[in-house]
């Protein structure tokens, strides 16, 4: 086992950068949009709402994961905490009119496909199922599956997920979609192709860049779950080539203790990393990978590596998505959607509010598709 170290590796968790229009020359599709008038002025309080909400550098890029980090993960602070702020419903509109939501601007973002392919990546838990208490109970409805199956007919379609492959697999049941699981640490290829990607490129491709962690891994899932055995509620998920602590079910008054614990085992683990999801911390490697380059790794697999003629959408709703929606603005390419009701601070360019309207965004887009290839048969 390794030595102590002089504290937890906390890399990746700072704050979105400031949006910039992207330079890249020959992009069609500016990434990400324009801000209005009314989404400048608000920039001000918007930082402020921030803050609170636990989205900015002030309280989760300081030196350690405490209480008030876990407090900025949880629903019912952030709600609280916008209610306190002056003006929120402004700041809400404000925050719209920079992420405006992907179903009111359907048309401008399928526009933005004339001439590409699309690729959809989507997120699991709070984008494709509603979060629930029990991890192990995060299902997908039975439409949902089908609004995803039918997406996947017409544009190759990935899973990103912070779960473990097999699990993520479980829960979405889907042979014909790529799989990235553990954040985007083990990926692969449909099992079976869907009809209309029967020579689909990267049909048997399995990417594992952190398999030398699995022994560190199952070892620190182990302390994990031992230390935290006496804090009740405490649950841990072994993600394969991560593990996640969750506190959704821990009283606030024993957050502290939690934070303490997870560190406390964490000091020994230097190759180890500590991050915060939706009321959970994340251990992972130290390896410079994330949902970010998984999405990069596909594309490129898929056949799309430096074209111009592909457009990627990234669906998510945690801020290990936002490491794929940075990467699509560093391309000047795709399409970001964030799933939030709340105002968060965040690299995607549209916003949607919660699962039930990713649902309804992918059915138009299937559709769309169906009604272009409709006239194109007609001409
Ligand atoms: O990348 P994702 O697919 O979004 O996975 C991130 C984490 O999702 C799960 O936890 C979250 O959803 C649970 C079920 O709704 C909820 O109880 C928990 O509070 C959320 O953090 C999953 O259990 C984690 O392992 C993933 O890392």
């Amino acid at each position: 086992m390794a030595k102590p170290s002089v504290g937890v590796s906390e890399v990746g968790m700072s704050a979105a950068p400031a949006q910039a229009a992207c330079p890249c020359p020959g992009t069609l599709f500016p990434y990400p949009p324009p801000r209005g008038a009314a989404g400048i002025a608000a920039a001000v309080r918007r930082k402020c709402l921030q803050v609170e909400l636990g989205s900015g550098a002030g309280l989760l890029g300081g030196a350690c994961w405490g209480v008030e980090s876990m407090r900025a993960s949880s629903p019912t602070h952030a709600k609280a905490a916008a209610a306190l702020a002056a003006g929120v419903d402004d700041e809400r509109a404000a925050w719209m009119v920079r992420h405006p939501s992907a179903l009111g601007k359907f048309e401008q973002i399928v526009a933005a496909s004339e001439g590409k392919r699309i690729v959809m990546f989507l997120d699991y838990d709070g984008t494709l199922s509603p979060i629930v208490d029990d991890p192990d109970a995060a299902f997908m409805s039975e439409t949902m599956r089908m609004a995803v199956r039918s997406v996947a007919k017409h544009f190759p379609t990935a899973i990103v997920s912070g779960r473990c492959r097999n699990k993520v697999f479980g829960f979405v049941k889907l042979a014909e979609l790529y799989y990235a699981g553990s954040h985007g640490m083990d990926i692969k290829g449909p099992a079976k192709a869907s009809s209309r990607h029967a020579k689909a490129k990267a049909k048997g491709v399995l990417f594992q860049p952190a398999s030398e962690f699995l022994p560190m891994i199952e070892e620190v899932h182990e302390r994990l779950v031992e230390t935290t055995r006496c804090i009740p509620g405490a649950k841990v998920e072994n993600n394969k080539f991560c593990v996640s602590v969750h506190f959704r079910c821990v009283d606030e008054k024993m957050w502290g203790e939690l934070s303490e614990a997870v560190k406390g085992v964490l000091r020994e683990y230097p190759k180890l990393r500590l991050t915060q999801g939706r009321m959970v911390f994340e251990v992972r490697p130290t390896i410079k990978w994330d949902k970010g380059k998984a999405l990069e790794f596909l594309l490129e697999s898929l056949g799309f590596a430096d074209c111009t003629n592909v457009l990627p959408v990234y669906i998510g709703d945690d801020r290990t998505d936002e490491d794929a929606f940075k990467v699509l603005r560093r391309r000047g390419q795709g399409v970001g959607i964030l799933v939030s009701k709340h105002p968060k601070e965040t690299t995607a360019s549209y916003s949607l509010q919660e699962p039930a309207e990713v649902m309804e965004f992918l059915l138009r887009l299937v559709e769309w598709k169906r009604l272009s290839r409709a006239r194109l048969r007609l001409q």
